[in-house]
């Protein structure tokens, strides 16, 4: 478990990235901090390996102060994953996932064999772990960082924004791959996004923030969806501006399954007298039609 105890995080030019910020990260699930640009996020994850310094606060992993961890031998047992994936053009593939191993005093083949073993859990043929980085195509040099950040088999691994440079289609592919993954391996993972469907997809908590870290509200994918109390929420989930594409397809009892963009079951809306029959095939929220669980359905979805 991760705890974050009333942190502060004021830079050297007066910048408060985060104030008075508290949340409990429960293991072996992924809690996405999801909010826009410049909220503090990454100030929240770094905080974590300590890359940054709270000002105030404490952040404890497992009731112990991360203040108190030697930060070389903490960011070595913590997995780390960047958007730009951070590796080392000039390694091998291979070399690059087997850096932290090594690291940690493995034999270059031990290193080496857990390198492919995790090349295959992510996905990625083991012919291209001679290649070098920039031989690959952005998704594969994504599943490579994530590779990597598995490499030390910890316990913990920090996400930020790790596919935000990739096009729409391969993001989503990784996606699944990492909810696979995590289906597994059942890491602790914090995960940062911007990204409303990337959020509703991996989160098993979500955590929505304003600026300087406030909380505007934490919850399954479910529950933030159906409590709608939060205007700033509603907005950022985009159900008062028709941005949210969800889609509503008939449920087994007469009422409409609610889905996000990826098919994943947000929740069941009651029938409701108006629009009778819902198209079978699905239908975009946002767009006039038959099947349209307009917006105040959706505020009134319930939890299947
Ligand atoms: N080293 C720094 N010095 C001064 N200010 C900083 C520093 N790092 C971040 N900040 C500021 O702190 C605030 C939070 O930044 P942070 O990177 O944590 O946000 P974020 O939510 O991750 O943003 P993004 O989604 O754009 O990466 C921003 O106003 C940012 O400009």
């Amino acid at each position: 478990m991760i705890e974050f105890r009333q942190v502060t995080k004021t830079y050297p030019d007066g910048t408060t990235a985060v104030q008075d910020f508290s949340l409990t990260v429960p293991s072996h699930t992924t809690t996405v901090l999801l909010g826009s640009s410049g909220c503090g996020k990454t100030t929240l994850l770094r905080m974590v390996n300590r890359m940054v310094q709270p000002s105030t606060g404490a952040v404890l992993i497992d009731e112990e102060d991360v203040a108190a961890a030697e930060p070389v031998a903490l960011r070595r047992r913590i997995g780390y994953v960047m958007q730009h994936s951070g590796l080392l053009p000039h390694r091998r593939v291979i070399d690059n996932i087997a850096t932290v191993p090594r690291l940690n005093g493995a034999s270059r083949a031990d290193a080496r064999a857990r390198g492919y073993e995790l090349m295959e859990i992510v996905g990625l043929d083991a012919a291209l772990g001679t290649r070098y980085p920039g031989q690959l195509s952005g998704g594969q040099q994504q599943r490579v960082g994530v590779a990597r950040g598995l490499a030390a088999d910890p316990n913990i691994l920090l996400m930020d924004e790790p596919f935000g440079a990739v096009d729409p289609l391969v993001r989503v592919e990784l996606q699944r791959e990492l909810s696979r993954v995590q289906a597994e391996l059942k890491k602790t993972i914090i995960f940062v996004t911007h990204d409303i469907d990337e959020a509703l997809t991996l989160g098993d908590q979500i955590v929505v923030l304003k600026a300087g870290g406030e909380v505007a509200a934490a919850g399954t994918p479910a529950e933030l969806v159906q409590n709608q109390q939060d205007e700033f929420v509603s907005r950022f989930l985009g159900l008062d501006s028709g941005r949210r594409s969800l889609t509503a397809a008939t449920a087994d009892d007469g009422g409409w399954l609610i889905s996000d963009a990826q098919g994943r079951p947000l929740g069941v809306v009651d029938s409701q007298p108006g629009p009778a029959q819902p198209d079978p095939a699905q239908t975009d929220l946002a767009q006039p039609g038959p099947a349209q669980a307009d917006r105040a359905q959706a505020d009134r979805v319930q939890r299947p």
